[in-house]
């Protein structure tokens, strides 16, 4: 298979990405969005939210931060998107820490149609029945353990789910691919989860088809860290994360062809 890099359509296009995410990684996913080219907007009141959705080409949920009124606002833009046809992609953030998450995200399962699911191994093992997670970390989940579980959910929910970690596997339930870049510093810093998703977001907006934006971002996400983390000394995680908005903010096609190898391996 040939994944074809469409990263310049970010910045042909300029999309405008609707995120209702949490309140600690709010600003690095603005920035994040920004740096690709794209234009983001955060808006979580329900009274507003289909509204901005409607006129917006991408949206975001992040159920990092979850409240009862949040929650009306992810259904009611949803709702809203799905109508419109404009492709939402959900971070299912520590789905398997509470009852109260776990309840929610099988709420919006049922009631949204997802273009996109990405989240760490232990949020897609409880997504896949296996109930794990003590905070939004990914503890230590075997991701071989439960791929055909994976890949059994993305069909029955007819949708993409990306699992990130050291080792990435995406999956749209007849497709699947396995990325190996990356830095063992993106688990350091909060918020690198949360813009994985913004930046598929960003790629659904653009245009670029779900399976190719779920395995373009987290392959620039694994680039970029690769990228700031040559430019840092041993753990300085406040510049390794400044020179992560650099990086985005830097890239294109023909930096994506020079910088480091990719790792991608897809049937
Ligand atoms: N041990 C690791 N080595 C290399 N890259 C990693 C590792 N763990 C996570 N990543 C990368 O970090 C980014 C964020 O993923 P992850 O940490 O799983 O998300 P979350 O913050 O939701 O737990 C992804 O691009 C992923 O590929
Ligand atoms: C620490 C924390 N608590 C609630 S949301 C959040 C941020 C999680 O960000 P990420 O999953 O991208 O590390």
């Amino acid at each position: 298979m040939t994944i074809a890099f469409k990263w310049e359509k970010i910045r042909e296009e300029q999309p405008l990405i609707h995120h209702i995410t949490n309140y600690v990684t709010v600003t690095d996913c603005a920035n994040i969005t920004l740096a690709c080219g794209a234009s983001p907007v955060m808006a979580h009141a329900p009274e507003e939210v289909s509204e901005m959705v409607a006129h917006s080409q991408a949206l975001v949920l992040n159920i990092g931060t979850l409240s009862q009124s949040l929650i009306e606002s992810m259904i009611r833009a949803a709702k809203t998107a799905n109508q419109k046809q404009v492709p939402i992609v959900l971070d299912p953030v520590g789905v398997g820490a509470t009852t109260f998450r776990l309840q929610t995200v099988q709420e919006l399962l049922r009631q949204v149609q997802f273009t996109v699911i990405r989240g760490n191994a232990s949020e897609i093992a409880t997504l896949c029945g296996f109930r794990e997670g003590k905070g939004v970390d990914a503890i230590d989940t075997e991701l071989k353990q439960f791929i055909p579980q994976v890949r059994k959910l993305a069909k029955q929910l007819q949708t993409v789910i990306a699992v990130s970690g050291e080792v990435d596997y995406i999956t749209d339930g007849t497709q699947e691919a396995q990325i190996t870049n990356g830095t063992e510093l993106l688990t350091k810093v909060t918020g690198t989860g949360c813009m994985t998703t913004a930046l598929i977001g960003c790629c659904l907006g653009a245009g670029i088809p779900p399976f190719t934006s779920a395995i373009t971002s987290l392959l620039v996400m694994g680039l970029v860290g690769e990228w700031a983390e040559g430019l840092v000394e041993a753990d300085n995680v406040g510049s390794f994360r400044t020179y992560l908005f650099d990086g985005f903010a830097k890239m294109n096609n023909q930096w994506l062809q020079k910088k480091g190898k990719v790792y991608v391996t897809a049937g």
